[in-house]
């Protein structure tokens, strides 16, 4: 089924008019396997998800915890390649309405040319994308590309960002900020720090860009923690990259559908 997806920046609209907020769930492609890969984001998109974001297996992932790692560490040794990724990519999409935020380290980007990779996306139907460790010197570069495309480039805020260069992020990001709730790599963690009150407030200060909080978020009520504290979306990963690694396929699936439901309920109330 074909459907029209939104830019990310039109479904934050329509996801604000109705005073919601969005649950963004994070997959690492190909683990533990593209066929699966494809049917969690048909399952994700069916069960709350309002954007989907899906990692491309890298190398070096330093950006990431244990848990994603390992799970690019899978899908690599598996041969899963950049190429495969955007045929699932190009063939799920037309059957999603989220708008799909590709993940990609800034080397496998690089090293086939900015805009070869970026019109590449956008012919698969990618609506965003994230490269956690593109610095802010270059990104104007790769922003410019992308909007020339069609693709917004979410920008991240890290808690240590001073404020000129939260700032800075702020006014280059597109589609959405990511805030990036705790220092260190992504992961679960026990709780969400109190002070991820303070860092939405002064962000919120700063801009009426949409603001996604993602980094340890994995229970429902750690999502409606995050959601009250006034964030337009939560992003949680680890969590549900965890659940497809533990498990067969079939009760992988069954799982992600299950915590996605229970996130989306808990950002909603
Ligand atoms: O895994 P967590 O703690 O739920 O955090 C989300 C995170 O996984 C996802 O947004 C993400 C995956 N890889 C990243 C690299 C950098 C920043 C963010 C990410």
């Amino acid at each position: 089924m074909k459907t029209k997806t939104q830019s990310i920046s039109e479904c934050f609209q329509t996801l604000k008019g109705r005073g919601e907020c969005a649950l963004i769930p994070f997959i690492t492609a190909g683990d533990p396997d593209l066929e699966t890969t494809t049917k969690a984001l048909q399952i994700l998109d069916r069960s709350g998800a309002d954007l989907i974001e899906l990692g491309i297996p890298y190398s070096d992932p330093l950006a990431d915890g244990p848990v994603i790692q390992a799970a690019a560490t899978r899908a690599l040794a598996r041969g899963v390649t950049f190429d495969q990724v955007l045929e699932v990519v190009s063939d799920v999409v037309p059957t999603l309405k989220a708008p799909l935020i590709l993940f990609s380290y800034y080397n496998p980007i690089l090293y086939r040319g900015i805009r070869a990779v970026l019109t590449r996306f956008a012919d698969a139907g990618v609506k965003g994308l994230v490269v956690p460790d593109l610095p802010l010197e270059e990104a104007q570069t790769l922003l410019d590309i992308a909007a020339e495309v069609g693709i917004e480039i979410i920008l991240l805020v890290a808690p240590t960002s001073r404020s000129e260069r939260i700032q800075a992020i702020a006014e280059k990001s597109q589609g959405f900020i990511y805030l990036v709730s705790v220092t260190g790599v992504t992961g679960v963690r026990s709780q969400v720090q109190s002070r991820v009150q303070t860092l939405i407030a002064d962000l919120k200060n700063s801009t009426d860009k949409p603001i996604g909080v993602g980094f340890g978020i994995s229970e429902p009520k750690q999502a409606q923690q995050i959601a009250q504290w006034g964030a337009n979306a939560v992003i949680v990963g680890s969590a549900f990259v965890r659940r497809l690694a533990e498990n067969s396929p079939a009760q992988g699936l069954k799982e992600i559908e299950q915590l996605a439901q229970d996130l989306k309920a808990a950002v909603s109330s």
